[in-house]
């Protein structure tokens, strides 16, 4: 060997070593009572260790708070409802802030210009909660009420359903429709026809971006290795879908500002405007032109796919049920088992009008079944990443700041401690022994703390009325040599139904 491929190898090796004790020094966790984890393999960490359908499966060897290495990011897993509880309740504060995206950095996202879900916690943030919150809460804005709104809507749904003349069809597209629309009425002022193109490409945009930022590719590859989007490559596709979306809204809001009436708020965008225009001698508001079109994004995201999957959710539940779906509207014969809440719908709404809100304290059966739907199905089964704005602790393990968080929802709407039957379709975990509807602490389907949902609210409505005026109008069957649908679904951020077909007969 020659004195040049001597020094090649030796300065070969070296660099070998350096990356390899850089990485090492990374990986290494210098602080006494971190939370365990399995061993983690250089540079990628436990990355290959995990599990993406069920993250909690590693709580069996760790125990209920466990961390795991993606790349050089410290990750704790919080499982259990006393351990989600004393993060996101009793510490809110220290576990409020979100992780940076590096996808999002490149669509623009910036300090105060970062739309809600993502924000980073902070001043900016706080205000447009507040803004959002009170904006959708006192609907008064416009002609219509939220509660309007939706039952128009629900009436609407019903009206496709019925056009299926009792066909089999897949729920999901007109449900997503419906649910949509709900979104449409409250931030453009105006639902579409459920075939209108404009409206479907908008729905599908939102599907498509919201699949690919739940990805692989963008949760973990691209946030592991952001230098991949300086390179070319299909990598850069994953932007389309966003920057479409964005396209569409940006012309939504300059019709908005054309025909606005700075004395009549019609919607959302309006009331947006509206603080524009008193923020314009604040450059570092929050309120700017961008900002809005990334929070309309952020609400339609964050509104259609968890609303509209639960509620197929609600409805394969049903056909798989079908003892249950009796007992909320009593139209499918059944073999003489006693009527004690069998005409809930029936006897308390009857068929001339459309049901209401204010009927939920009057149908406790169909709340539970509701409000089970949404602990079974556990749509949002990893709740959305957080991260430590400070050193803290939890259950008596230290957590250092800027350590991504993820609740693992799922382990506290199946907490085997809490539940009676946690891995089975049971509304009576939220009925008393008089039969009257309860609340359960555990019911944690919206998170809790300072990042909870802000359209807790909102779904709770949508999902109520949806499912009490469907179940008016209609029973739902299986197809005839169709098999039962299933009930395990796949996960993708969210955790969906597989497709399947009903039959809805009219009552
Ligand atoms: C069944 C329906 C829904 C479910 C299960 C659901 C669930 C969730 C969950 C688990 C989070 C994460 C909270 C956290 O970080 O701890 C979240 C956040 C959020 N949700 Fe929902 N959501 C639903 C419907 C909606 C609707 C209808 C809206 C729109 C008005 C909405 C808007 C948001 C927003 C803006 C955030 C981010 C809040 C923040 O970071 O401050 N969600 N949702």
């Amino acid at each position: 060997m020659g004195l040049m491929d001597l020094c090649f190898t030796t300065l070969g090796l070296s660099f070998a070593v350096f990356i390899l004790l850089f990485d090492y020094m990374k990986r290494r966790k210098r602080w006494n009572n971190y939370p365990p984890g399995p061993v983690s393999l250089p540079f990628i960490g436990n990355l290959l260790q995990i599990n993406f359908q069920c993250p909690h499966v590693l709580s069996v060897k760790f125990g209920k708070i466990f961390s795991l290495q993606v790349g050089w990011k410290n990750v704790v897993l919080l499982n259990g409802l006393d351990a989600v509880k004393e993060a996101l309740v009793q510490r809110s504060d220290d576990f409020a802030d979100r992780p940076p995206f590096s996808l999002f950095d490149h669509l623009g996202y910036k300090k105060n210009c970062e739309g809600i879900m993502m924000a980073r916690y902070g001043h900016g943030w706080k205000e447009l909660r507040r803004f959002t919150l009170s904006t959708l809460r006192n609907f008064g804005l416009g002609k219509k009420s939220l509660d309007q709104r939706v039952t128009e809507e629900a009436g609407c749904l019903c009206s496709a359903f019925s056009s299926k003349d009792g066909h089999p069809f897949n729920p999901r597209f007109l449900i997503n429709s419906a649910v949509g629309n709900v979104m449409c009425s409250l931030t453009f002022g105006n639902r579409f026809e459920y075939s209108n193109e404009k409206f479907l490409r908008m729905l599908h945009l939102i599907e498509e971006a919201f699949n690919i930022g739940a990805g692989i590719m963008s949760q973990v590859t691209l946030n592991m290795m952001p230098w991949l989007l300086y390179i070319p490559g299909p990598q850069h596709n994953i932007f389309q879908p966003y920057t479409d979306s964005f396209d569409i809204l940006r012309e939504i809001v300059k019709e908005h500002k054309e025909t606005r009436d700075p004395a009549f708020t019609r919607d959302f965008i309006d009331a947006f405007l509206e603080e524009i225009e008193k923020a314009k001698m604040d450059p570092g508001s929050t309120f700017n032109e961008n900002n809005l079109i990334f929070t309309v994004f952020d609400l339609f995201g964050a509104a259609t796919e968890t609303t509209t999957v639960t509620l197929c959710w609600a409805l394969l539940y049903m056909l798989r049920y079908p003892d249950v779906q009796r007992r909320v509207s009593p139209r499918i014969p059944h073999s003489g088992c006693p009527c004690v809440f069998h005409e809930e719908i029936d006897k308390v709404i009857g068929r001339d009008r459309s049901p209401e809100i204010e009927d939920q304290v009057n149908l406790p059966y169909t709340n539970a079944v509701v409000y089970e739907t949404q602990r079974y199905c556990d749509v949002v089964f990893a709740g959305v990443p957080r991260t430590t704005c400070r050193d803290t602790e939890v259950q008596g393990f230290f957590i250092p700041k800027d350590t991504i968080i993820i609740a693992v929802l799922s382990s506290v709407l199946k907490d085997e401690t809490v539940w009676e039957k946690p891995h089975q379709f049971y509304p009576e975990h939220f009925l008393d022994a008089d039969g009257q509807f309860v609340k359960r602490e555990a019911f944690l389907p919206f998170s809790a703390g300072r990042r909870m949902c802000l359209g807790e609210q909102l779904a709770r409505k949508e999902l109520f009325l949806f499912f009490t005026t469907l179940l008016q109008h209609f029973t739902f069957h299986i197809p005839e040599d169709q098999p039962r649908p299933r009930e395990d679904g796949h996960y993708i951020l969210i955790h969906s139904p597989d497709s399947y077909e009903l039959c809805a007969i009219p009552r």
